[in-house]
């Protein structure tokens, strides 16, 4: 909201229109005729309407399907009840079967709503995508009807991610493949893998991905036949969309073509990579069809960038392991930053946040790229102009991935509309500045016709984009300025890549058209100022009569205003609003105004405490005449901006580079930043797991006082940990503390320790004891026999395993067996394992086994003040060998106010039955 003061309202709204950029040059030019010639808008207005001389390539280049006549216009497969079939234009349908999709799919509604998803109608901003619920889950108005989901707005308002996933079948059973692309992010990752019966990277790479909506084939659930993965996915991911397509468009063909129409060359080698990858390029072809439909535009010609991405390149967190070490959500209150990423994130910008994210949980497993990074944190750490400057610079860095996400993308119906827009233009301009109608033929009543779809908002969104290029391209020389001293191997790369002759071919191209001064701001009614007065003047005659036009109504505005002000002797000023436009304020209370009332004349008053809003039936019309003026110039200037932006479309890639540099270094100053926070080292990468006085960073970040520290040791002689001790004395706490320490060094960042030493683990595995999962109504037993029996299925030397009290949820010596032949099975490997267990008679396994080693966790007993009572001190203090403390839980019991009577019955059983179980697993070496 703008606001300008009271009587003063007609200067300071002259200074505010005195601040829109060249406005006092707009006037044309007494010029010749010819030369008074419009540039662009003439130049529009002969283009043929088939061609789309302006956008770059036409989008029916990029389709493979195109060619060969196949539909891809929408038919619909939704949920078992209330789906409306969505149909083509010639009839096809492309989704699966109505009949076939399974019973707990979400329903997908598909209206006419007229709300706005498209990226073609999104601005780039700090705020992302998805802060708008509607925009998340409704499609662009362009396309004439959405499809809506409410129980996928609300569990993802932050999800922009779709997935294509498919199976192989038969003897492939198993083998899968998977294609997503985030709409904020013109970027395509593909990965096929062999996955066991779990499903459990399947799993845990879309829960990575927190996707707004998963594609399946139809044939995962046909005639109500759900295969294994279909069931798991649509059990584990209840509140997002599924939406189950025709086989056929699974296509590995389609899927390569796609792949060679639209990767951008940069990245073209991935080519190689995937082309015998059949699975995910048949989750390509269905992916990006979707992605045509859905967003109603497609990809330019090579603008795409798409990767392969194995999983040898990341370590493997499933997700379970990520939910139990809080990695990015707090398990009590969602909101909270009380996890690893909230206390690592300290990044700038959208790209940085959503890097650290990825990074959190998909560590690196290339020792040389951590050290690289983490070479960088240290130059930052040491050099604190290098880092202030780089972090001012970053810091006004907008979300680059999502302004390449809508450069790269061509709405299908921009021909048409920009013709469309010509024909209209002509007619008004004809009206409105020489008298003149010329009657429209029958067609160009059509596209007029057309014309009423659409939108201003889709010309406002793409000058305000270009002013985002712009803003974006100006920031490359302050980057380079800020890097240019760095030392590191990966800042130097950075700082070359920059060097990128593109850059300023773009900007340069850019400030011919638009005034040097326009940029991106906050507040609404600046931004429009900037996107009204962005084209230079002079360049259309008619664009600069109409921002006269515009400029005379705002000052009318305010002088309008002024009179008020004087007339009812009242300290009106002059506000505006998007959802408003212009409109009175007032801040006064009501001994002030004659009877205690507003003069009749203003209509539509609100009142906030002491301030009144209101406006007149004056100040509407001026609004109207304002908009309608407002609508010519966007009109007027979005065509000047596609062509603009059709010249500087060959260059835009390096864009790509850019984004890529942005996000890297804001996650790279984020981790520094933390590192000034907290005595945080560096961590090295050697076989062994060392850490001296290591402490958990989240705990940091929430208690008073610091943690207590404590060393770690693992080494391949000696590499699995018992842990005991009392209840509460600390040992979750240590196994997370260790997890997380892993996954920092893992991701380049600094560790909280004295000292440490990783070896890269490949997999990091925890089974730590939680509350039942009503959501999935597991029990505790079935929920950690899961959990165990994924460890065991995937484990291999180069994990990290992290298991505290399994076997917790069922007899003790049902209990005392699983974690005996759990922790014999993986005595096999050569993985480093830390095992938490009440069951004392495990820390006997170091007698049969070298490599076992106890550690517990100290406690103290005091009396308490009254002396009758002894109560434990925790220490939290880890040391060597197994806990001396025999009976804590009734020892905890015996503090509480339990009768006595009970008490000692409990103590007896309790001795008989450690009796029972020490004979029954027949293992003498659990004997003392
Ligand atoms: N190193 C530490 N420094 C300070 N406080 C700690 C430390 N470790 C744990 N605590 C505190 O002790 C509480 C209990 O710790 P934790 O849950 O790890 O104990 P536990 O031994 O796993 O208990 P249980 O066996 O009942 O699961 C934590 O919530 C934390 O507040």
């Amino acid at each position: 909201m703008a606001g300008a003061g009271g009587p003063g309202a007609a200067s300071a709204l002259s200074a505010l229109s005195a601040s829109c950029p060249s406005r006092g040059s707009s006037t044309p030019r007494a010029v010749g005729r010819a030369e008074r010639t419009p540039r662009y808008t003439l130049g529009l207005l002969q283009t043929p309407r088939s061609s789309d001389s302006t956008g770059g390539s036409s989008g029916g280049a990029a389709r493979p399907g195109n060619s060969s006549g196949e539909g891809l216009a929408p038919g619909l497969a939704a949920g078992s009840s209330g789906a409306k079939a969505a149909v083509s234009d010639r009839g096809e349908s492309y989704f699966g079967d109505k009949s076939s999709c399974i019973e707990n799919a979400n329903t997908l509604n598909l209206t006419t709503s007229s709300s706005v998803r498209g990226l073609n109608s999104t601005c780039i901003g700090k705020t992302p995508l998805s802060s708008s619920r509607s925009v998340c889950r409704s499609h662009t108005p362009l396309m004439g009807y959405s499809v809506t989901s409410s129980s996928a707005v609300s569990a993802h308002s932050v999800a922009s991610v779709i997935v294509a996933v498919v199976e192989g079948r038969g003897l492939a059973r198993g083998e899968v493949g998977m294609a997503s692309i985030d709409l904020k992010n013109p970027e395509m990752i593909l990965s096929q893998f062999a996955d066991n019966t779990t499903y459990a990277k399947v799993i845990t790479k879309l829960k990575i991905l927190t996707p707004l909506e998963i594609i399946m084939s139809n044939t995962a659930c046909d005639a109500g036949n759900t295969t294994k993965l279909f069931s798991l996915i649509t059990e584990h991911f209840k509140n997002v969309t599924f939406t189950t397509v025709q086989r056929k468009y699974f296509n590995e063909t389609k899927g390569l073509e796609y792949i060679e129409q639209l990767c951008a060359s940069e990245f073209s080698t991935v080519f190689m990579e995937v082309q015998s990858k059949y699975y995910c390029l048949a989750a390509a072809s269905a992916l990006l069809k979707y992605v045509e439909f859905i967003q109603n535009s497609v990809y330019a010609p090579k603008s795409l960038k798409v990767r392969f991405q194995g999983s040898e390149k990341t370590a493997m967190i499933d997700s379970s392991s990520a939910q139990n070490l809080e990695l990015v959500i707090n398990n009590r209150d969602s909101r909270n930053g009380h996890t690893l990423f909230g206390i690592l994130n300290y990044t700038k910008t959208p790209g940085g946040s959503r890097r650290l994210r990825s990074n959190i949980l998909e560590p690196l497993v290339d020792a040389e790229t951590i050290n690289m990074r983490l070479d960088c944190v240290q130059e930052l750490l040491q050099d604190e102009e290098l880092f202030f400057g780089l972090q001012a610079v970053i810091s006004k860095f907008l979300d680059t991935e999502q302004l390449l996400s809508v450069l790269v993308q061509i709405p299908k119906q921009d021909t048409i509309l920009r013709s469309s827009f010509s024909i209209q233009l002509l007619v008004e301009m004809r009206t409105t500045y020489f008298g003149l109608l010329d009657y429209p033929s029958e067609e160009q009543v059509q596209q007029i016709l057309c014309l009423t779809k659409f939108r201003v908002k889709t010309a406002e969104s793409k000058i305000t984009n270009l002013i985002y290029l712009k803003h974006t391209l100006e920031l490359v020389e302050p980057l380079k300025a800020a890097l240019r001293s760095c030392n590191t191997q990966l800042l130097k790369a950075y700082y070359n890549s920059l060097e990128d002759t593109r850059f300023g071919i773009m900007l340069e191209k850019i400030t011919t058209v638009i005034n040097d001064d326009t940029r991106y701001t906050k507040g609404c009614l600046s931004m429009r100022t900037q996107k009204c007065y962005a084209v230079k003047p002079n360049i259309n005659e008619f664009l600069d009569v109409a921002r006269r036009t515009y400029t005379e109504i705002i000052d009318d505005i305010a002088g309008m205003i002024t009179q008020l002000a004087e007339k009812y002797n009242l300290p009106l000023k002059t506000s505006f609003s998007s959802a408003r436009g212009f409109f009175i304020q007032m801040n006064a209370d009501c001994s002030m105004l004659p009877n205690g009332q507003l003069p009749s004349e203003f209509t539509k008053i609100t009142k906030m405490k002491n301030t009144y809003s209101f406006t007149s039936a004056d100040l509407i019309k001026m609004n109207e005449r304002c908009q309608e003026s407002l609508r010519e110039i966007y009109h007027m200037t979005y065509l000047i901006v596609c062509k603009l932006l059709s010249e500087i479309y060959e260059h835009i890639h390096c864009l790509y580079k850019l984004s890529d540099i942005v996000s890297m270094l804001d996650m790279l100053l984020s981790f520094a930043h933390a590192c000034t926070l907290s005595d945080y080292v560096r961590p090295e990468f050697t076989d062994t797991l060392a850490i001296k006085q290591g402490w958990h960073p989240i705990l940091e970040k929430i208690a008073v006082e610091k943690p207590v520290a404590n060393n770690t040791y693992l080494t391949e002689g000696n590499n699995f940990v018992i842990i005991t001790g009392p209840n509460m004395s600390g040992k979750s706490t240590y196994l997370k503390q260790i997890a997380l320490c892993q996954i920092m060094a893992q991701i380049g960042s600094y560790v909280p320790a004295e000292y440490c030493s990783f070896r890269i683990a490949e997999q990091i595995f925890t089974r730590i004891g939680m509350d039942d999962d009503i959501e999935t109504n597991a029990s505790t037993f079935t929920k950690e026999m899961k959990e165990i029996t994924y460890i065991v299925q995937n484990a291999n030397d180069k994990s990290l395993i992290i298991i505290d009290e399994l076997g917790r949820g069922t007899s003790a010596e049902e209990g005392i067996g699983i974690c005996y032949a759990t922790c014999e099975y993986l005595l096999n490997l050569k993985a480093f394992t830390l095992f938490a267990t009440h069951f004392l008679e495990l820390c006997h396994m170091d007698a049969l086994y070298p490599n076992v080693e106890n550690y517990h966790f100290e406690v103290q007993h005091v009396r308490s003040s009254a002396g009758n009572k002894e109560k434990i001190a925790y220490t939290y203090t880890l040391s060597k060998g197994y806990t001396e403390e025999k009976n804590y839980g009734l020892k905890a019991a015996e503090v509480s106010s339990l009768p006595s009577s009970v008490i000692l019955d409990a103590k007896e059983i309790t001795n008989h039955i450690a009796k029972q179980i020490l004979n029954s697993t027949g293992r003498r070496a659990l004997l003392r």
